[in-house]
């Protein structure tokens, strides 16, 4: 059923040629005589992955509806509509942070014209989300400028923010002043075994405990809607204190396509939440978690790139104190250019954990 309000169709019935990923970013376009930007995303290359698997991100979990002007809602696509169930939910049973941190940038690329560009976002996660009731996302328009956009999002659940973001866009802007950093080198994704694949060897070993096996399991039945292929994974039993670091290949599960930059900023802000903050308590094996949120999160889109083909994310945890922990994220596209940077703090509140091996 399309996302509509007043009458005016947000997300066209897709028609036999409309991807649901192409219908959905054409409501990320001010009018439908615009082609999808696909220069933008910089990579002419027809993906490879089957059209025909839309990936859940696009069609459902970042699909709004549109109330009224700078007002929308996550209802309709808070409930997966495939499955009648909540999108992922992470074991702490907060509404995830990416995905509030994506629909508010749904919400605040909705209210700008179709041709400037997110390239940062800043936000406070300051309630706990609740995966029972829908999310309202309310658009400020702060400035419309000559070059900049800037805009504020208040997440709003039982009347009260549960998020604050502030963004900002840009238009196409050539300059002669570019540098980087020189991308890690670590193994291709396909010399590397999915996190699904991973724990299915795990969960094959014949001396695993009872109580890892059922962790596992959970972990595994969990349908998180994006791909991982972890870089060095510790062994899971090994209870060592590691370093503050971690890379993975990641990308949205599915297929999205050339579609809209606007679109792919949106996605990747999802992915850069999942497993960013655990980057701060590799070193800590020695106590558990009580308590774990994420405080802030703030992302640097720096050039185009695609969130449902592999990028590496480079995870690295400067510094943890005080019940808080400092996470920073590269995010890179297999050609080495550095698509997007990322920043978070969490809260942690944790106790000495019983000294107890895994097998
Ligand atoms: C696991 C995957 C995580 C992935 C990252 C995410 O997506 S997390 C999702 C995105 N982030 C969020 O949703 C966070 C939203 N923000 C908030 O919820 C809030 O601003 C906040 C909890 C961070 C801060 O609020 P407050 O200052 O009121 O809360 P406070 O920090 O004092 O307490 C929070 C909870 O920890 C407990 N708590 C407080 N101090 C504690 C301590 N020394 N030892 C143990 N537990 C403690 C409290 O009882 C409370 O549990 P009770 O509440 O039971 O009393």
């Amino acid at each position: 059923m399309a996302a509509s309000s007043g009458g005016k169709k947000l997300l066209p019935e897709p028609s036999k040629g409309t991807s649901a990923a192409s219908a959905h970013s054409s409501i990320l376009r001010k009018s439908s005589s615009e082609k999808p930007v696909t220069e933008a995303t910089g990579s002419g290359s027809k993906s490879s992955r089957n059209e025909d698997l839309h990936s859940v991100l696009v069609t459902s979990v970042l699909n709004l509806e549109r109330l009224d002007l700078d007002l929308y809602s996550n209802e309709h696509s808070n409930r997966c509509t495939f499955t009648g169930t909540h999108h992922w939910v992470p074991r702490s049973r907060m509404l995830f942070g990416g995905q509030i941190v994506g629909q508010a940038l749904v919400a605040a690329a909705m209210s700008v014209s179709e041709n400037i560009y997110a390239h940062s976002l800043h936000c406070y996660f300051v309630r706990a989300g609740d995966p029972k009731v829908p999310v309202l996302y309310q658009v400020d328009r702060i400035r419309d400028g000559k070059s900049f956009s800037v805009r504020s999002v208040k997440a709003i659940q039982h009347g009260n923010p549960i998020l604050i973001c502030q963004s900002s866009f840009q238009r196409k802007m050539e300059s002669p002043i570019h540098h980087q950093f020189t991308m890690p080198v670590v193994p291709s994704p396909n010399e590397l075994l999915t996190q699904e694949e991973l724990i299915q060897k795990y969960l094959r070993d014949p001396a695993l405990t009872e109580k890892y096996k059922v962790g596992l399991t959970k972990l595994l039945a969990e349908e998180v809607p994006i791909e991982i292929k972890p870089i060095n994974p510790p062994e899971y039993y090994r209870r060592v204190a590691l370093e503050s670091k971690q890379h993975f290949w990641v990308r949205a599960r599915g297929y999205i396509g050339e579609g809209n930059m606007k679109l792919h900023c949106c996605v990747a802000a999802y992915i850069s939440d999942y497993s960013f903050l655990r980057t701060a308590l590799l070193p800590h094996f020695q106590y558990k978690v009580k308590f774990m949120a994420s405080l802030d999160h703030s992302m640097w889109f720096h050039a185009p790139f695609r969130s449902d083909e592999w990028m590496l994310y480079e995870c690295e945890s400067p510094w943890a104190g005080s019940c808080r922990g400092l996470v920073q994220g590269r995010l890179w596209k297999q050609d080495g250019v550095l698509a997007v940077s990322c920043a978070q703090e969490g809260v942690f509140y944790v106790k000495p954990s019983a000294a107890e091996s895994k097998l």
